[in-house]
């Protein structure tokens, strides 16, 4: 059973579509993959495949399918469309998508909404430098004018939370009709892909840094052992390495390494891909933990953090924090429980940006510069960044 190997042509990116709920989010993914696999760089990939976002029953090891691949002329992408908000907040917000890109999607006939707005603010917090703007549904009106207005109205959006609103690349869409094979809209699809691979840069790369790997999904593969899955963060694993699983407390070899169910003879930072562990239980791994080169990372439970507090109309609280609150910390793929001291300003606000100390129910690998989000109740209601690490 000889499987294609994974061969690395081109450069890899990580992007994903973000956006307000019903505006073509997954028609137009699915829309991208039927423009490339007729450029025979892609294989399509139907909205229905997409949309279930199941967990692929383990053909081999691979992984999560909420990822589609494809292909441009000039690169290999990584796409994640996130099947609802709930979903975007977890994976997005604490880091999980590690996406170099993304996609806006905003209908033309509706205009920015608040999770249109939730999804650029929190770009921002966790990174995301660039996004590619598509106005999607352009075929629903032949009113050019409200589209300019739609148009406008996103770049200022943009611009209010730190884009460059005038130089990001708008580009007028239709999933739905690019779907259904029309050739304006099609062109359409190809020009958004022109706008990303020329918009969005390579990102760098940290390949030099100890190999580190959050833990998103545990799969077991009768007869071969314990697979885990995520997009590597820095550095590259080959066959053979040594590993420490953090969290699990073991050290252990790597003996099956894929990517999209090929397999691949070393993974490198922002690769997709599935680590086949020797000698590991099942129940010792969970998602939240860290495979990472051994000794390259110290775990810790306190740190200090600057922290946005999402405003009640960005789905965050209504009401004020005080220190003592106790939320769940998601930091990478980890969901941890915290105590919150906010020292002499005792009390913070939805909508304001505070200075917090953390204390964590267990350690997890933290360093300063590290995105996180804050969550209660199933809702984001602040996200974060580490500034400083209080070990021991
Ligand atoms: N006219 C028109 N309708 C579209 C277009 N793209 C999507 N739609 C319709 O809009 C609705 C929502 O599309 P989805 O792709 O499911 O939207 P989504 O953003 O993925 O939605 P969520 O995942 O629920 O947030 C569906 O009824 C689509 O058929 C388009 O380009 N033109
Ligand atoms: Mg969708």
């Amino acid at each position: 059973m000889s499987k294609t190997a994974y061969v690395r042509t081109k450069p890899h990116l990580n992007i994903g579509t973000m956006g307000h709920v019903d505006h073509g989010k997954t028609t137009l993914t699915a829309a991208i993959t039927k423009v490339l696999a007729e450029r025979g760089t892609g294989t399509f990939v139907p909205f229905d495949r997409i949309d279930r976002a199941p967990e692929e029953a383990a053909r081999g090891i691979t992984i999560n399918i909420a990822h589609v691949e494809y292909e441009t002329d000039t690169r290999h992408y990584a796409h994640v469309d996130m099947p609802g908000h709930a979903d975007y907040i977890k994976n997005m917000v604490t880091g999980a998508a590690q996406l170099d890109g993304a996609i806006l999607v905003v209908s033309a006939l509706d205009g920015i909404m608040p999770q249109t707005a939730e999804h650029v603010l929190l770009a921002r917090q966790v990174g995301v430098d660039h996004i590619v703007v598509a106005l999607n549904k352009a075929d629903g009106t032949q009113d050019e004018e409200l589209i300019d207005l739609v148009e406008l109205e996103v770049r200022d959006l943009l611009t209010a939370q730190g884009y460059p609103g005038d130089a990001v690349p708008v580009v007028r869409v239709s999933g739905l009709r690019a779907l259904a094979g029309d050739p304006r809209w099609t062109a359409s699809i190809e020009a958004l892909l022109d706008a990303v691979d020329t918009y969005v840069p390579m990102p760098e790369r940290y390949l030099d840094a100890p190999f580190l790997l959050p833990v998103e999904n545990v799969l077991t593969i009768t007869g071969r052992g314990t697979v885990v899955t995520g997009a590597v963060e820095r550095g590259t694993l080959r066959l053979g390495d040594r590993v420490s699983v953090l969290g699990a407390d073991i050290e252990t070899v790597v003996t099956g390494l894929e990517t999209f169910g090929k397999p691949m003879a070393e993974a490198q930072a922002g690769d997709n891909v599935a680590v086949l562990l020797r000698g590991v239980p099942r129940d010792a791994v969970r998602r939240g933990h860290v495979v990472a080169a051994p000794g390259s990372v110290v775990p810790a439970r306190r740190f200090s953090a600057r922290v946005y507090l999402l405003s009640g109309r960005e789905g965050g609280r209504t009401t004020p924090v005080a220190s003592g609150y106790r939320p769940q910390f998601y930091i990478r793929t980890a969901d941890v429980v915290g105590d919150v001291d906010l020292g002499e300003a005792g009390a913070a606000r939805p909508g304001d940006t505070v200075a917090m100390r953390v204390e964590l129910g267990r350690e997890v690998p933290l360093e300063p510069g590290l995105g996180f989000a804050i969550r209660e109740g199933g809702r984001t209601v602040g996200a974060g960044t580490v500034t400083d690490v209080h070990n021991g």
